[in-house]
């Protein structure tokens, strides 16, 4: 967008200065600077929605400047300008500029009559042209925020529980490895239900799958607002848990295993969790990370069931209830 502003709007600037025009000449040229601005900003800060805005508003505001100006030979810049605001702002907030953008060329226009549209019809067809323009364009910006959101949603959760997928856990998990600057404590709980293949055996698979519903119900209903729980196989979970240190693990695993164990039930009763879980260390990959937490999960299993293991940092595992 901002490339195409540049080479759009600077022939026109150098034309101003051309013609001596200078308010024109000066507002273009605030553009084009503010266009590099908000580049910058965005290339070095990785966050687009800031400088999206911010050329949003001058952009409208010099559209403005340039239709009180020049008349017929400006105000065909605020066509453009209703896709551009919604191509760089949310619908909403690009509908509210374009409405505050109409509503100053209509009181200026009522206020110096005859300067910017020679007649009230004029003005009329233009007004209703850019609001129709700006209501089409807010319906289809819209429909298409809404589709991206539930596409989003699509492929980042589980369709059956609503966790999050193996994808998304890949990324956070990989985000929170390579967050050594905040200096945060993140540990990670793997959980697999004990003798799930029993109860899909017995009840069939329908019946499993409540199980699964049940129990992210239930763990999510346990965890912070933070933390975050993926499934990444059939019976299998796992959670993030930031600023969370080794003994906060402990307490954390103790009372998963306590809340799946008094909740959760199939048909043939009660349903236990087994746990195993890690701090992550520094300098240590995602993949080893989630191993050393999985191995603890293993011993857990082998310890009988419905039971939870910490890795040690020093990858001793602590004897836990
Ligand atoms: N209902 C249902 N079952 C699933 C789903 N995904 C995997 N499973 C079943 O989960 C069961 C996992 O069985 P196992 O890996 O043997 O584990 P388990 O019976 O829980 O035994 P332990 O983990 O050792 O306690 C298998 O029967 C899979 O078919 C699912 O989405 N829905």
């Amino acid at each position: 967008m901002s490339f195409f502003g540049v080479l759009s709007i600077t022939p026109y600037a150098l034309y101003r200065y051309y013609t001596a025009d200078l308010t024109v000449a000066i507002a273009d040229s605030f553009a084009i600077i503010s266009i590099l601005v908000a580049v910058i900003y965005a290339w070095r800060t990785n966050n687009t929605v800031k400088p999206g805005l911010y050329l949003a508003i001058i952009f409208s505001t010099v559209a403005t400047i340039v239709t009180l100006k020049l008349g017929i030979n400006g105000y065909f810049w605020i066509y453009p300008l209703i896709l551009f605001n919604f191509f760089m702002v949310s619908p909403l907030r690009a509908l509210t500029i374009m409405v505050t953008v109409l509503a100053s060329v209509v009181i200026y226009h009522t206020l110096h009559p005859n300067t910017v549209f020679p007649n009230h019809y004029q003005m009329v067809s233009f007004l209703v042209t850019c609001l129709l323009s700006s209501f089409l364009t807010f319906i289809f910006a819209f429909r298409t925020q809404h589709q991206r959101e539930r596409l989003e949603n699509l492929a980042s959760h589980d369709p059956l529980t609503g966790a999050y997928n193996r994808r998304i856990m890949a990324i956070e998990l990989n985000k929170a490895v390579r967050d050594t600057r905040s200096m945060r404590i993140y540990s990670l709980l793997i959980m697999d239900l004990d003798h799930f293949k029993n109860i899909n055996d017995t009840f069939g698979h329908l019946t499993g799958d409540q199980v699964l519903v049940d129990f992210v119900r239930i763990i999510q209903a346990s965890i912070r607002e933070n933390d975050q729980l993926f499934r990444y196989g059939g019976e299998e979970f796992a959670l993030l848990l930031p600023d969370t240190n080794h003994d906060g693990l402990e307490v954390v695993a103790a009372m998963l295993k306590k809340q799946v164990s008094s909740k959760l039930y199939s048909p043939a009763g009660s349903v236990s969790v087994s746990i195993g879980g890690a701090v992550l260390n520094s300098k240590e990959s995602y993949p080893d990370w989630f191993k050393r937490a999985d191995d603890q999960l293993y011993i857990a299993k082998q310890a009988g069931r419905n039971c939870y293991r910490i890795a040690a940092p020093d990858n001793l595992s602590y004897q836990a209830a």
